[in-house]
């Protein structure tokens, strides 16, 4: 009888039929519940404790007791630390209820949990390995029909969705490809097609403070928490937004049944995570952006909504206030992007991104290995790209760090200026040859 909604009332469930829709909570107002600037708001979380503590409280506790009525019975229903993140996320995510799960692949799986044999999903050709994966689960075990194309071709989204579209799939910047999707003309083209079809957007890449899918016309937003909202490594987590309260409490019902609501002690993790959102972005994106000029003007081609270059710049910045963190960039090589993503001191190797340490990655080889080689040469994934998740480190010291890098690899020459790029030719034949420029251990 519990409700993840939680401060009001207790509810009754709704059931796999569609019987006793529980009454969700009120919407928020107009501004969703928002007095102050986005940065203000993701500081205050108004703790409502009995002791006015000023940190959330942990309920580390399976169980409630009362009996029946009650507004908390047992935390995979409910429990008051998760609520009050939902509660502060629906706030940010201006949405009019949040809901969050252990992962963000969890929150997706809850997301394509209303989806049924036959009804067809269109969505991006270039998207996270993970969600890739499960959407090639549920073509080949659920009779889900998915459609994978070019979502930055409005013409090629409109003839590809139809009346038997249950929902359209997005990622905007994509990841790895950091391609821009215009989600307000695709949620008008899907919404034109019938109001019933699920416009999902995945906010990863940029989290709340820079992107709102729900201000431009999507149905629901979702993101992995584990990235920008935690912002340390140190947690997974998933997190929902949506308007529209009965699909809320379907996403609510998957969450109670299927046990995969986030634990006490990672939502207390991502409220204090959320509190240094924006400090974290601003400097990581200030870092991200001094980077991919930095690699801009040695000659390299690189992926970065910042960057002026950038074919979808003015679309990402008619739908999105920053350009995020992660940018990438290829070297024509294999063989030298290992010897790049090898010879880093301060990037770690390793996936993920968001957080405040930067890291360096292959993408083909590590987060998106899943998706099949052939599939990948089919959807022009290079096979050489490098991807780069800024933190929020002294720039300086990544600067150096790259550069040594990239010189000890062999993708650069040394000139009085600093370092020059190879060309195309150059590239190749350190590629396959290593090192060309001889450098000592501390550049
Ligand atoms: C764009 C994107 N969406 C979703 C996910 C899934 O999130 P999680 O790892 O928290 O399950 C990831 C990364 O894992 C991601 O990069
Ligand atoms: N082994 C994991 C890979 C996680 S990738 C995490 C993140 N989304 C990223 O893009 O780096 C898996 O198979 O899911």
């Amino acid at each position: 009888m519990a409700s993840s909604s939680g401060l009001g009332k207790a509810f009754k469930h709704l059931d796999l039929d569609g019987h006793e829709l529980p009454p969700s909570p009120a919407p928020s107002s107009p501004s969703n519940g928002r007095k102050y600037a986005l940065a203000t708001e993701l500081v205050y979380t108004e703790s409502n404790d009995q002791y006015n503590a000023s940190s959330v409280p942990i309920y580390q506790s399976a169980t409630f007791k009362g009996g029946p009525g009650q507004e908390y019975d047992y935390t995979r229903s409910g429990n008051p630390t998760r609520t009050h993140l939902e509660r502060h996320l629906a706030k940010i995510m201006n949405a009019n209820r949040a809901l969050v799960a252990g992962s963000g692949m969890g929150a997706l799986d809850v997301i394509t949990r209303v989806l049924k044999p036959g009804d067809e999903v269109v969505t991006g050709d270039d998207l996270y390995g993970g969600t890739n994966r499960l959407l090639t689960y549920l073509k080949e075990n659920n009779g889900i029909i998915v459609h994978h194309v070019d979502t930055t071709k409005l013409d090629v989204v409109k003839e590809t969705i139809t009346e038997k579209t249950t929902m359209v799939l997005l990622e905007t910047p994509t990841n790895p490809l950091i391609k821009i999707v215009d989600i307000a003309g695709i949620s008008t083209i899907a919404h034109e097609v019938s109001t019933k079809i699920i416009v999902a957007v995945d906010n990863t890449m940029l989290s709340p403070y820079l992107q709102n899918p729900l201000d431009l016309g999507a149905d629901v937003v979702y993101e992995s928490g584990t990235k920008y909202l935690s912002g340390h490594h140190d947690v997974m987590a998933g997190v929902i937004g949506v308007n529209d309260l009965q699909l809320a409490d379907k996403f609510y019902f998957m969450i109670n049944s299927t046990g995969c609501g986030l634990a006490p002690f990672d939502s207390w993790l991502l409220l204090r995570g959320i509190k240094t959102l924006a400090v974290r972005m601003e400097k990581q994106q200030a870092n991200a952006d001094a980077i991919a000029n930095f690699l801009e003007s040695h000659g390299f081609k690189v992926r970065y909504p910042g960057l002026k270059s950038h074919p979808q710049y003015k679309l990402h910045w008619s739908q999105a206030r920053g350009a995020g963190a992660v940018l990438s960039f290829e070297t024509g090589s294999i063989a030298l992007s290992e010897r790049i993503v090898e010879s880093t001191k301060l990037f770690g190797i390793s996936v993920s991104f968001g957080c405040v340490n930067s890291l360096i990655s292959m993408p083909c080889r590590m987060s998106h290995a899943s998706i099949d080689p052939a599939v990948r040469k089919e959807r022009a994934m290079p096979e050489d790209i490098i991807r780069l998740c800024i933190g929020i480190e002294d720039l300086d010291d990544l600067k150096d760090d790259l550069s040594q890098a990239l010189v000890r690899a062999g993708a650069v020459k040394l000139t009085d200026n600093g370092f020059t790029a190879l060309s195309a030719d150059a590239l190749e034949e350190a590629g396959e040859t290593g090192r060309t420029t001889q450098v000592t251990d501390e550049p």
